[in-house]
């Protein structure tokens, strides 16, 4: 069987151009080998604010190197160089509206400023497409909201079955 693929795809200006360390790319790989006992590979990618660019690098990431599920940080406010949502909306076949809600509606209680962040999620093919904010300490926050939801998305659109730690988090399946 060939092996499961994970995107992490930050997008931040500074970060990209070594004014900053990326913390968050980090975190999301970090944060996600404690919720997945599944065997995984995560493909980092690491991008300026550019909005052709990050969808070149979505595509690449989904058709070229088949991940299942590609996680983006940064990009989701509202300054100017903010595109990452509408890149994601750009590259989708099917918006989940759902996830955007979640997060905003759980960082509500860490930031009141959650509702500045546009963030979505959407499926392009057998790929899921998840934006989170920028800050490092979001990863956790939102990540934490959504991903129960995650691998049984991941079943509905064909891709890899994603077998989760249950000590650390619970993945919700109706069907099994
Ligand atoms: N990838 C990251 N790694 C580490 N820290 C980050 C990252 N993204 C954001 N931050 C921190 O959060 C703060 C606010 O995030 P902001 O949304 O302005 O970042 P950004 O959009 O990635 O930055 P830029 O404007 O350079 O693209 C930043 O000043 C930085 O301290
Ligand atoms: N969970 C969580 N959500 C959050 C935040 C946070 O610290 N934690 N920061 C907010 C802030 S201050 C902004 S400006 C927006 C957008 O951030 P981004 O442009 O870096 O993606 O996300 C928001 N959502």
């Amino acid at each position: 069987m060939s092996t499961i693929k994970i995107g992490v795809l930050t997008a931040s200006d500074r970060a990209s151009a070594g004014v900053y360390d990326d913390l968050s790319g980090p975190a999301i790989v970090e944060t996600l080998k404690r919720y997945l006992k599944s065997e995984w590979q995560p493909v980092y990618r690491l991008i300026s604010d550019d909005r052709p660019t990050i969808e070149r690098e979505l595509i690449q990431l989904i058709d070229g190197e088949g991940c299942c599920l590609v996680v983006t940080t940064g990009g989701t406010g509202p300054a100017p160089r903010d595109v990452t949502p509408e890149a994601t909306e750009a590259v989708c076949d099917k918006l989940l509206p759902g996830f955007g809600e979640l997060m905003r509606s759980v960082s509500l209680r860490y930031v009141p400023t959650a509702i500045l962040s546009r963030q979505t999620a959407g499926t392009r093919g057998r790929g899921l497409i998840i934006n989170l904010p920028g800050k490092p300490k979001s990863i956790r926050e939102c990540l934490e909201a959504v991903f129960p939801a995650v691998p049984y998305c991941i079943d509905l659109i064909g891709g890899p079955y994603l077998e989760v730690d249950p000590a650390v988090i619970q993945a919700f399946r109706p069907r099994s």
